[in-house]
This record gives structure tokens, C-alpha cells and sequence, in this order.
């Protein structure tokens, strides 16, 4: 159970989708709070959210028994970051609570929000982050990831940064999560809740999944419990944890130790894993990848994808496949790490950042003598450069899938051969943080 420290304020930093149950949930929480005074903050984005109307108007007790702080003009994670932290120190001043419950708005990412609570900030001496929850419409989501060759939903909202499609936000929320309220679980099938469960698990390993009606879950079983973990945080997601399982595999297996995974070392400097079950060190953090029929598996080489292909092929990804995510070595790219997305029908490309092989040498000594831990192992030739993607999916025929990854690589005669084209017939971004859509899914009618 929890671990509670004396001073400091618990926090649940709640998200979900657009009208997944979180006004619902707050108000449930704020009715059947019992001796617990809970504080509610939410940020008002105009027109899209209302909440600390609706939690004040739909619950008499929100007023008595909870404070509602209400911020405007935008999202709490960009603007409102400074507004936030302010009000978050002021109501640790002003009012007398056991616990704060922020919502930022339906479209964001609850990432930043957590961060705000930690580290050396004036609010993370007051504070502390007890439990990131995603409130996820089990409706919508069986709709969007599980739908058994029916067409998904693809509302698309606004978010920070435009327009993002729903898929990208209800993954990434899940992963993010330590804790995941099924709602809406009268809306689904038995099966449909068992399936969304699953692919939840291996979206997020460990997370805690409260199945829910009307959002009523047992305040004491969401509230009372320590989950969140500033320090692995970052590396919960499902495919976080299985890439660097494999990667660390390597670099067990390099140093002779006991127990270190052996890469499969191919042919033309391929390596492949089948399936990677990714058992890491974490405490808690199971990887059960065939639980309800979702799979997962690592497809890493060293060999550079050609362009034109590899953006042909993920741009039109099986259905099986629910999340797909990674690093990607694309010729014509020497110098820009790439980072891919999938999620659903989503699918992006992203400049992530440099490779470290292609810094000027005195950086890259420096780089490689300050983390002499790199996580991962140095090719002689190629040094970091390398393709680490991570596919979830149901009944995904992974050979299939590997054989035309395999015929994305660069061919043999390829790699003799003079690779100017590649630097100009290439769809991908060349600096980092330039992004390309491979594919977006299209608005419903
Ligand atoms: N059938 C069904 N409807 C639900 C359930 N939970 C909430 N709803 C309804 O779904 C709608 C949206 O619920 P809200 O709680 O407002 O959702 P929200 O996430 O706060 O929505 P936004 O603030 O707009 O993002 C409301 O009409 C709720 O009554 C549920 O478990 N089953």
C-alpha cells in the first residue's frame, strides 16, 4: 500500500480523452471522499472545458468539501505552466486540503503536469506526485484500437500543437498512466473489456486497470496508493521497457555476463530477436505480451532502411498492428536520429536528434567518456547508429511483418553505391525536431 511522507501534499495528476469521465470521476471522488478533503484544479480551454462549472454545479459538495480552482486562457502545459505552479503553492498557502487532484485538459499531455511536482520547483516541496491516472473510454478505445476490421473512429481534437489525432493521445496518456479507469465499461462487451484491458497492459506494464461505470471506483483503492515513480517514470511505457530490455541484453551478452540476452547476430549485420519478452530488473513490471491475444515483438538492425521504402511501408501498416515506436537508421539521414510513432491509424516521423557518430570526434570522446553507460553497443563502423523499433498488435504475423521491414533495408549493392540520392529523394526530416505525417487518419463525416 502507500507510502505516505508526512508533509507533503499527494497529488493524482488525472487525464483522459474528451469525454472520457473525468468530470465524472471528480465528482464521484468529491462525493464519496469521506474523511479526505480533496482540492480539484482545472484548466479551463474555453469552449472545450467547463469542468469547474460542471464539478461545482453538478456536486453541492465540490464547494463544501473541495476547493475547485479554475485556470483560463489556455493549456496547462505550455502557458499555464507558470499559472499553475503559482496556483498549485498559492492553495498549499491558502487552504487546508489532504489532497490535490489536477485535470489538465482533456488533450493534454500529463507528462509535463507530473514534472511540475518534482524536482527542485517551489511546488514539489509542498507536493508529491502520488498517482498519474488516465480515465480511458473503453467505448472509444475497443472503437479505435480493437475493431476487428471495422473502420476506427478517428475523431481528431486540438491539442497543443494543432491538431493530433485521438489515437496518439489515448496511447500516450495509457502509457504514461500508473493507474488506467476503465469507463464506461456498460458501453463494452465482456470480451471488449478484456481485450482493451490487454492491450492496456502491454501499452503499460504494471499500471493498475480499474475497470468502471459512471466512473465509481473505490476513492480509497485510486487515492490512497503511492504509484508513481519519478525515476522510472519516463521508461514505463511497454515499448520503452522492451527496447532497452533488448538493448541491454546486447551489452550484458558483450560483457560476458550471466544471464544477458544473446542477440541473434544475422547475416549483413542484422540482428533480430523474435520475440523480445523484455523481463526487466523493474520491480512490479510484468510484460505479459500474450495475455488476450496482444503480442509484441523487436525488430533492431544495423543496416539503414532505404527511404522511399520504409515510408511507403509504414504509412500503411497492417491493422493488427495497435502501436508501433522507435528509433530508425534511414539512408540519406546520416546525421538525424529519427523517431517513429504509430498509434492506431496514426503514424509519424520525427528528427529526434543527432547521431552521436556523426558529431565532430572531440564531442563524440566527450559524449561517449561521460556515458561510459551508453545502454547500447558501439558499432565500429556505424557507431550509434542502428534501428530499434518496438511492434504491439493482435495477431500480428510477425514474420510477414519482419520479411518486409528486412526488404526496407538496403541491399547489398545498395550500400556500395553512391547514397547522394537518398540525401535528396527523401521523405524524412533532416534536422531535429521537424516531424512528417506518414499517415493521418481522416476525419469521420
Ligand atoms: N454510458 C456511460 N456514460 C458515461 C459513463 N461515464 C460518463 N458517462 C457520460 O459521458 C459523458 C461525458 O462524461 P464527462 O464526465 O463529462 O467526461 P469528461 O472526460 O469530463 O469530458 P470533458 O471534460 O468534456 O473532456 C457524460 O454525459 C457522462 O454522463 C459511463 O461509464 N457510461
Amino acid at each position: 500500500m502507500g507510502l505516505r511522507s508526512t508533509d507533503e501534499t499527494p497529488v493524482t495528476v488525472l487525464s483522459g480523452s474528451l469525454g472520457a469521465g473525468k468530470t465524472t470521476l471528480l465528482n464521484h471522488l468529491l462525493r464519496n471522499a469521506g474523511d479526505r478533503s480533496i482540492a480539484v484544479l482545472v484548466n479551463d480551454m474555453g469552449e472545450l472545458n467547463v469542468d469547474a462549472e460542471l464539478v461545482s454545479e453538478r456536486s453541492e459538495l465540490s464547494v463544501a468539501d473541495g476547493t475547485v480552482a479554475e485556470l483560463s486562457n489556455g493549456c496547462i502545459c505550455c502557458e499555464l505552466r507558470d499559472d499553475l505552479e503559482t496556483a498549485v503553492v498559492r492553495l498549499a498557502r491558502e487552504r487546508d486540503f489532504d489532497h490535490l487532484v489536477v485535470e489538465p485538459s482533456g488533450i493534454s499531455d500529463p507528462a509535463p503536469v507530473a514534472r511540475l511536482f518534482t524536482g527542485g520547483s517551489p511546488a514539489a516541496a509542498r507536493y508529491r506526485v502520488e498517482s498519474v491516472v488516465a480515465v480511458v473510454d473503453a467505448r472509444l478505445f475497443a472503437d479505435t484500437f480493437d475493431s476487428d476490421g471495422t473502420p476506427s473512429k478517428t475523431v481528431a481534437e486540438g491539442g497543443e500543437e494543432g491538431t493530433r489525432p485521438i489515437s496518439d493521445l489515448l496511447v500516450e496518456q495509457v502509457e504514461f498512466a500508473d493507474a488506467v479507469v476503465l469507463n464506461k465499461c456498460d458501453l463494452v462487451t465482456e470480451e471488449e473489456r478484456e481485450r482493451v484491458a490487454g492491450v492496456v497492459r502491454t501499452l503499460r506494464p504494471g499500471a493498475d486497470i480499474i475497470p468502471a461505470t459512471y466512473a465509481e471506483v473505490d476513492v480509497e483503492g485510486l487515492l490512497g496508493v503511492q504509484r508513481f515513480d519519478p525515476q522510472s517514470a519516463a521508461e514505463a511505457a511497454g515499448w520503452r521497457q522492451m527496447l532497452n530490455a533488448a538493448e541491454r541484453g546486447d551489452t550484458e551478452s558483450a560483457e560476458g555476463a550471466e544471464g544477458g540476452h544473446e542477440a541473434e547476430h544475422g547475416h549483413d549485420g542484422h540482428e533480430h530477436d523474435g520475440h523480445e519478452h523484455g523481463h526487466g530488473d523493474r520491480a512490479g513490471h510484468s510484460h505479459p505480451q500474450a495475455a488476450y491475444g496482444v503480442d509484441s515483438f523487436t525488430y533492431r538492425r544495423r543496416r539503414p532502411f532505404h527511404p522511399g521504402r520504409i515510408a511507403a511501408l509504414l504509412s500503411d501498416l497492417p491493422e493488427s498492428v495497435i502501436r508501433s515506436k522507435g528509433a530508425m537508421w534511414v539512408a540519406g539521414r546520416e546525421e538525424t536520429q529519427l523517431t517513429y510513432g504509430q498509434a492506431g491509424p496514426s503514424a509519424y516521423v520525427e528528427g529526434s536528434g543527432r547521431w552521436i557518430a556523426s558529431l565532430p570526434d572531440f564531442e563524440q570522446d566527450a559524449y561517449r567518456r561521460n556515458r561510459s553507460d551508453l545502454g547500447f553497443e558501439w558499432d565500429d563502423e556505424w557507431g550509434d547508429r542502428r534501428t530499434g523499433l518496438v511492434f504491439i498488435g493482435r495477431e500480428m504475423d510477425e514474420e510477414e511483418l519482419v520479411a518486409a521491414l528486412d526488404d526496407c533495408l538496403l541491399t547489398d549493392g545498395e550500400m556500395d553505391a553512391d547514397w547522394g540520392d537518398f540525401e535528396s529523394e527523401n521523405p524524412f526530416p533532416d534536422e531535429p525536431g521537424e516531424r512528417t505525417a506518414l499517415s493521418e487518419p481522416t476525419p469521420e463525416e
